[in-house]
């Protein structure tokens, strides 16, 4: 009987080449380059040029493959199908080196990636002193070329530390700069990425670089990042100590001499790291192949900054393997979600991604001139008694969003969050008839306030949001409002601590007090956790994603222009 097979992914896919050696223990080498390969949704093809006898703890041996079948491996593979790029790593020795130069100039129209592959995490040597010269063949070929700082050193002949020891571990950002420069000079037209997880650099250094002098790109988007105080809030899970965020790696790319960005991300405090360099210039050679080069922003850091974030992940969401320096997670999905998924070093994924996508919005709702005004205690009483009157009724709309949450919801876990949440609010409003009865202002009266416009559209939103969409839209469209008070919070506590606001004498302080206080911050907590958890178990598509940063924007909106309407006393 005549089958059919209808396959999903029919489309052609990038095909890259790897030319590297085998790693028995799958770390490194070619394994690690074609599982890299097929989390990227590209074709991968390989060409051996020596096999391991290799494990976690070390390389016990080393069988080179004769010259003539490497390039046999080679002919046969791009005779059949043209490679979109070719990531070199592990090449053996000299005269497969010189081979393989001929052989490459032949193939037209393709992009090299070489990791110049010397010495094992384990302390091998993989290429030998006499095959290092031969290397020097292939720089004109090469498009990008990928050290790390040992391997930088040896092939540019340049003493970063002067007559010193060479020890990476002791370099300062200014001399991996100069050896970034150095290194490209030597190689000559390709971009060289220095690797520069050998290096100890603090955060302190990278912010003492002259302003805007380089382009630097933080791991979690604008080191700005760093100044959101929910975010912070993360190192109350991971257990992250303030030390540990301190130590950085710096990847520095350059081409033509110029520095073009810096690469700044936490340094992960792993043992798993065997078979990074491989897994890195293979996520190069194929975020070249799979980004749109019309798209958003520079091509080039965008290639880059998708490879190290890759890369990083890899590191971040490894699984224990063998007895020594244990295998990344070569092959991790995140490539193909919207979103990494959620690591110690970065739980919360998905906020971070809506914040980032629009700071300014989220700033000028968090840091409102409302904001300030109340934190130094000069926000006129009749604005603030507008404000809290008109939060006192979206209040009410806003515990209905949850219990519609509670109603939407089909698990237990889902309806206690959703409960707890309406139930805090609830309570929340103490504070507001307490704050109106201050102002002799009664409950009755509170109640018969008419309700002016940008509270009634924020809460038209919401409720929308919420009755037409998913649960996941509703979650959403109440985020931005838990998640931003307890911004508002503790931002509030941080300018007390910096002078810049004040609690003695100012009758806002309760308020203040009330949103960076345990039992709130703690709501806001259940919240983002929730959030974090339903997009880690259930991934959105591009296109959801874009959907749920939408529903944020517009929230993130309607908050600030709540509070214009209390400064300006909207009806
Ligand atoms: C076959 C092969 N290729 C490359 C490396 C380098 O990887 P690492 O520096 O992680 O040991 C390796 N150990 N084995």
């Amino acid at each position: 009987m005549a089958t059919c097979s209808i396959s999903l992914e029919s489309g052609k896919r990038p095909h890259i080449l790897t030319i590297a050696g085998s790693d028995s223990g799958g770390g490194a080498g070619i394994q690690a380059d074609l599982k890299t390969i097929e989390a990227f949704g590209c074709y991968g093809s390989s060409v051996l040029t020596g096999l391991t006898a290799q494990n976690t703890l070390g390389v016990q041996a080393v069988h080179e493959v004769p010259t003539d079948f490497v390039i046999q491996q080679l002919e046969s593979v791009v005779s059949d199908d043209q490679p979109t790029c070719i990531k070199l790593g592990m090449l053996t020795n000299a005269s497969i080196i010189q081979a393989l130069t001929t052989k490459l100039k032949e193939i037209k129209n393709v992009v090299i990636v070489l990791d110049p592959v010397m010495i094992s995490t384990s302390g091998h040597t993989l290429l030998p002193e006499n095959a290092i010269e031969a290397l020097k063949g292939l720089y004109p070929l090469v498009q990008y070329f990928t050290p790390n700082i040992p391997e930088a050193i040896r092939l540019s002949g340049f003493r970063p530390d002067g007559d010193g020891d060479g020890d990476a571990s002791k370099l300062n950002l200014e001399d991996m700069i100069e050896l970034a420069k150095q290194t490209n000079s030597v190689i000559g037209s390709s971009t060289v990425l220095l690797k520069g997880g050998h290096a100890n650099i603090s955060r302190k250094e990278v912010s003492s670089l002259p302003k805007g002098k380089y382009k630097i790109i933080w791991e979690q988007g604008d080191d700005d990042l760093d100044t959101i105080e929910v975010l912070s809030l993360y190192s109350r899970y991971s257990g992250i100590s303030k030390k540990e965020d301190d130590n950085l790696v710096v990847d520095i790319l350059v081409n033509g001499g110029e520095i073009i960005a810096l690469f700044v991300s936490r340094k992960i405090n792993s043992k798993s790291t065997h078979g990074t360099g491989c897994t890195l210039s293979t996520a190069i050679a194929c975020s070249y192949a799979t980004e749109e080069s019309t798209g958003e922003g520079d091509h080039t850091l965008r290639i880059f900054k998708k490879a190290i974030g890759y890369t990083q992940s890899a590191i971040a969401s490894a699984y224990p393997f063998g007895n020594g320096h244990g295998p990344l997670n070569h092959a991790h999905l995140s490539v193909r979600r919207a979103l990494p998924p959620p690591t110690k070093h970065n739980p919360h994924p998905f906020l971070s991604h809506l914040i980032q996508s629009n700071l300014p919005l989220w700033k000028s709702y968090v840091q409102h001139p409302f904001v300030v005004q109340l934190g130094k205690g000069t926000l006129p009483k009749e604005c603030f008694e507008h404000y809290i009157k008109q939060d006192y009724h979206y209040l009410k709309h806003y515990a209905r969003a949850h219990a519609l949450g509670a109603y939407k919801a089909d698990t237990f876990q889902d309806i206690a969050a959703f409960t707890k949440i309406a139930a805090h609010i609830a309570k929340e409003v103490d504070k507001h008839v307490w704050y109106c009865e201050s102002f002799g202002i009664s409950r009755a009266q509170l109640e018969a306030e008419p309700e002016s416009s940008p509270c009634a559209a924020y809460a038209r939103y919401v409720i929308d949001v919420g009755t037409q969409g998913d649960i996941l839209d509703l979650y959403m469209s109440v985020a931005s409002c838990l998640v931003g008070y307890g911004e508002v919070g503790l931002w509030l506590q941080k300018q007390v601590e910096l002078g810049e606001a004040t609690l003695e004498g100012n009758i806002y302080k309760r308020w203040m007090q009330d949103y960076c206080g345990e039992d709130f911050l703690h709501a806001v907590e259940i919240g983002i956790e929730n959030l974090e958890r339903r997009i880690a178990e259930d991934p959105p598509t591009e296109a959801k994603l874009a959907r749920l940063t939408k529903i944020w924007h517009e929230c993130v909106r309607l908050e600030s222009a709540f509070w214009d309407m209390g400064l300006k006393l909207i009806k």
